[in-house]
């Protein structure tokens, strides 16, 4: 089931916390609405959803081409996670999940035992077999969450909505949880709109990715390729550690569009720490003389913090460890510090 978004504006007093976004999330993708806080993310999912709805006469929510804007939340057929588990304390993890189907009308409540089959498949599903009479205070924050994501399940939904599901959960956990989702995705494939504010996790089991900032979606795209082509100086800071980098021209770049490294409009050089090269000192090589400050060395890739001599700004470098040892080099050494060659400028005044 696809949902698309056309035209959405919505503004609390004189607050736009949309401004005329659309969207369009493919049938069985898993999207990510990612931004900093304050973006829109969550009004937008809330939108989608039916809890909130947009300006009168600003745009359209449909599911699968079918207008639904105007569909209260009950009748979308969407299943909700928020971040804090909103679980019934007082109901076993069995009555939990079971709630959905249990207090639907007579006519349309399955029979008893076709409830307990299918909380147990769900149970199966979110891998939480024999955890059926539990209570939410006797589960750690990831069960409690997969409980309440097998709770969303239940009614089945047309399209899942998950609000920084793992938000309140410790990084560890979190990092688990998420490479889970993305599996669990995999089986189940049902069309997910998940928000975060955290770019690891967003690149890392999204299919898509959407960027927002301020009330407005700055790229959509596959993780690889907002990270390699990020749409706007926004987004390349946003996404990703960035170097930003004055005298273009010392570092190779001096017209609008270059093979290597990246170009803004202001005449500065966007670049990725592992797209800087770190050469031994050669004065008469292109690119900068640049003093070592720090190496961290712990992890598969050393990062090195420089000074370039003549404007004193700080670059971080990622190299090998191999590149690391050849060099050999020491905090106080000078090095000699270029773009890597296979890397696209992108003028972002174009
Ligand atoms: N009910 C409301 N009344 C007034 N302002 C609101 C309301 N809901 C959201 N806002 C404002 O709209 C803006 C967008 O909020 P939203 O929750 O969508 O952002 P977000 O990107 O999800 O942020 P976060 O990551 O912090 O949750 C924020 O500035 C917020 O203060």
């Amino acid at each position: 089931m696809s949902i698309t978004a056309t035209g959405i504006s919505k503004t609390f007093g004189h607050f736009a916390a949309l401004d005329n976004v659309s969207l369009h999330v493919p049938a069985g993708k898993l999207v990510a609405l990612l931004g900093p806080s304050g973006s829109g993310k969550t009004t937008l999912l809330r939108i989608i959803a039916g809890l909130e709805f947009a300006d009168a006469g600003s745009g359209h929510i449909a599911f699968h081409g079918e207008d639904v804007t105007r569909v209260p939340a009950g009748k979308r057929g969407v299943g909700f996670v928020f971040q804090h588990y909103a679980l019934f304390r007082h109901m076993t993890v069995f009555d939990n999940v079971a709630f959905g189907l249990r207090v639907r009308p007579r006519a349309r409540r399955p029979a008893r035992a076709e409830i307990a089959e299918r909380v147990n498949e769900l149970l199966h599903l979110v891998q939480l077999d024999g955890l059926d009479r539990r209570f939410p205070s006797q589960l750690s924050g990831g069960q409690r969450q997969r409980v309440a994501l097998a709770r969303a399940l239940a009614v089945r939904p047309r399209v899942l909505l998950l609000d920084e599901p793992f938000g309140a959960l410790d990084a560890k956990v979190r990092k688990e949880l998420r490479r889970w989702l993305r599996k669990f995705h995999e089986e189940i494939q049902l069309t997910t709109v998940f928000v975060t504010h955290d770019q690891e996790e967003a690149l890392e089991i999204a299919d898509e990715v959407v960027i927002m900032n301020k009330a407005r979606i700055e790229q959509v795209g596959a993780p690889q390729d907002v990270y390699d082509r990020p749409a706007s100086p926004f987004v390349h800071k946003f996404i990703g550690d960035v170097n930003i980098l004055r005298d273009s021209a010392a570092w190779g770049a001096t017209g609008p569009i270059h093979d290597n490294g990246r170009l803004a409009a202001d005449g500065l050089v966007y670049a990725r720490p592992h797209e800087i090269e770190v050469l031994p000192h050669d004065p008469s090589a292109t690119g900068v003389a640049a003093v070592l400050r720090y190496a961290h060395t712990a992890g598969p890739h050393p990062r090195l913090t420089f000074e370039i001599l003549s404007s004193r700004e700080q670059v971080e470098a990622e190299i090998s460890r191999t590149e690391l040892a050849a060099l050999n080099l020491r905090p106080n050494d000078l090095a000699h510090l270029r773009l890597r060659p296979a890397h696209t400028f992108q003028d972002y005044s174009i």
